[in-house]
């Protein structure tokens, strides 16, 4: 177990065979891969004898110098190819709002087929992420990234020709079975394929695809909203197309070189990553990688998940990459893109049409600030850029319930009772103000900023765009400055809610948006590395779909500032989680990572201290020692 000691091998010229390999903090030194339950306060570490320091030199330079060499283009190619798996996910994940609207009206939709055809993809993808694991292991990345693109392509076709609701149930979980194994796949393959230098960042360059994929198809959403008459097939239909294209692509793109040793294609490994890292030297990376596969120890036998949860390092690590896609969904990022409509309606947007293209907005900012996290995370590091993004989070969204509440507390009166039979039996005829009830909207006048003849009626089933009856129940009779506001209330605190969701996005899409996938693509070691993803990958979804199924009756119940004030909170223990479990993996090997999650979890907080500090052991005749706690002369 001599990896416990974030130990590795590396060769250098003069042919003699040293370790010095920078261990993640001094609380690991100390603990001499003792439980770390029972290490001692870490101590300081002690300078770097002399003969070391030179080669610790050596090291860095060396790091340095494959840092400064030209990475090839290829691993570029091959990370935007990869990243259209996450244009996928964006894409059908974020088009289905707009096609919704198209297709209750076509198809006469019942609010249970709406939800059904909504969550169905999330429910497949929380299940086929869980299952991509197993394939991962078995078949390797390329082969799952191409079976996705498969699903995708499978799942676009019978969407856009589907003749039927049914029909269109099959092709949505066909669509979230690919998006299961896309999601999980990926990051994985990305980071193995990836130098250290640039991994933080081409792996976010997937989330930033995602975001993208969102903007895509709120675009798109818009652009066909016009064609009444299957304007959604076209919706549905159109990612066929990047999927055909990353399934070609990825008929010529290579395997994982780490998949590939680890199944001991050794000579077929080496040709990929030369090709990979161009003219660089690929042995030292290659040696890193065949050494910790050798001397990995997965804590015994039987299933990967048993083996992590008995091996503490993988058990941590398991622990934090779910808790940070669970904080990810809870602090509500799909509450929050799917109400942004509704939240540019309470500014004041009145006009659907206008209010869908200005959805492209919220999207598009997301899309701009996730951008801002590939540029960042390589700079700043995984947990600062977290830790920051998080809490602005927090604050955010109490921005957002502040607004909300100030929205509640002057909400407008009811100025007008209509005569009507079926008043009677309302729930509508009891509210003394305008109120957020999914039964009833508000019918107002307006003149200047003046608020006249306002009345609570309840909404027609059918459509949520009018009232049952009365004068909003028909654009004809809506004339003479007369709204319709459902699900929303008038307000003059409108710029603060709008003001909470620019800051939220803001705040969530450089970290918190795809800060969970790339650190879950490096924290597992290799054996570990799929199972790990992938039950990473099912939170998420499985967190995804109860939050969204919960918010609305969360806003019922507990009103709106109610529902964001939870979500904040939820922020705010996700920032003390992130504080003190998550580690720093930045320009760290892979082979390096399972080290920093030795210590008792919840002690990471103390490593920030210890950044940059270089601690340096050595391989003694077999034995691995602190080079301070031996003669400097017993070094081979
Ligand atoms: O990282 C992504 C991204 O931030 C998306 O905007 C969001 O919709 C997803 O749920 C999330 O996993």
């Amino acid at each position: 177990m001599s990896n416990l000691m974030g130990e590795r091998w590396r060769k250098v010229t003069d042919g003699g065979e040293r370790s010095l390999i920078k261990a993640p903090s001094s609380a690991s030194i100390s603990s001499q891969g003792a439980p770390a339950a029972a290490a001692p306060a870490p101590a300081p570490a002690p300078a770097p004898a002399a003969p070391s320091t030179s080669t610790g030199d050596l090291e860095r330079a060396a790091r340095k110098q494959f840092q400064q060499d030209v990475t090839p283009g290829f691993v570029y190619v091959l990370a935007a190819f990869s990243a259209m798996g996450g244009f996928l996910f964006g894409y059908d994940t974020g088009v289905i709002s707009g096609a919704m609207l198209l297709l209750k009206k076509e198809l006469e939709l019942s609010a249970l087929w709406q939800e059904t055809l909504i969550s169905s993809t999330v429910a497949a993808a929380a299940l086929s992420a869980l299952l991509g694991g197993f394939l991962n292991g078995l078949f390797g990345r390329r082969v799952c990234i191409l079976l996705a693109s498969f699903f995708f392509t499978v799942g676009g076709i019978v969407l856009s020709t589907a003749p039927g609701k049914e029909v269109l149930l099959a092709g949505r979980l066909i669509v979230g079975v690919g998006l299961g194994i896309a999601c999980m796949t990926v990051p994985v393959y990305i980071a193995e394929a990836s130098p250290p230098h640039l991994r933080g960042q081409l792996v976010t360059v997937n989330t930033l695809f995602i975001t993208g994929g969102q903007f895509t198809a709120s675009l798109v959403d818009g652009a066909f909203s016009y064609l009444q008459h299957d304007g959604w097939r076209y919706m549905l239909g159109l990612s066929v197309l990047p999927a055909v294209l990353q399934f070609i692509g990825f008929l010529f793109l290579p395997e994982s070189p780490r998949w590939l040793i680890q199944r001991g294609l050794t000579q077929k490994a080496r040709r990929v990553l030369s090709q990979i890292r161009g003219n660089q030297n690929i042995d030292e990376e290659y040696d890193s990688i065949k050494n910790s596969l050798d001397e990995e120890d997965s804590g015994g036998d039987g299933p990967v998940i048993w083996r992590m949860l008995t091996y503490p390092p993988t058990r941590r690590a398991l622990l934090v990459g779910c808790g940070l896609h669970m904080f990810q969904q809870v602090s509500g990022i799909n509450t929050i893109m799917y109400y942004s409509a509704t939240i540019l309606q309470m500014s004041g947007v009145r006009d659907d049409k206008l209010a869908i293209w200005l959805a492209c907005l919220t999207t598009l900012t997301n899309f701009l600030f996730t951008l801002l996290g590939v540029w960042l995370v390589e700079r700043v590091g995984r947990r600062k850029l977290t830790l920051g993004s998080i809490l602005g989070t927090c604050l955010s969204l109490s921005v957002l319930a502040v607004g909300f509440l100030m929205s509640a507390q002057h909400s407008p009166p009811v100025t007008l009772h209509p005569t009507n039979p079926s008043l009677a039996n309302s729930t509508c005829s009891k509210y003394h103000q305008c109120m957020l009830d999914p039964k009833c909207g508000f019918c107002y006048r307006e003149n200047g900023s003046a608020l006249l003849a306002s009345s609570c009626v309840p909404v027609n089933k059918a459509s949520t765009e009018h009232a049952a009856w009365g004068r909003c129940s028909n654009s004809s009779l809506m004339k003479d400055q007369t709204y319709w506001a459902y699900n929303y209330c008038p307000t003059s605190y409108s710029w603060l809610v709008l003001l909470g969701l620019v800051l939220y996005l803001a705040a969530f899409a450089p970290g918190m948006g795809p800060m969970p996938w790339t650190i879950n693509s490096e924290i597992y070691p290799l054996w570990a590395r799929s199972t790990g993803n992938a039950c990473a990958a099912g939170v998420n979804w499985t967190f995804n779909i109860l939050v969204s199924l919960t918010f609305l009756h969360l806003a019922q119940y507990f009103t709106y500032y109610g529902a964001f004030f939870l979500y904040s909170s939820m922020a705010l223990l996700g920032f003390f989680f992130i504080y003190g479990c998550l580690p720093e993996t930045k320009a760290r090997r892979l082979e390096e990572i399972e080290a920093l999650f030795e210590n008792q979890l919840c002690s990471c907080g103390a490593s920030d201290s210890d950044e940059g500090r270089q601690v340096e052991y050595i391989r003694v005749k077999g034995s691995n020692y602190h080079l301070s706690d031996n003669d400097a002369s017993d070094v081979d």
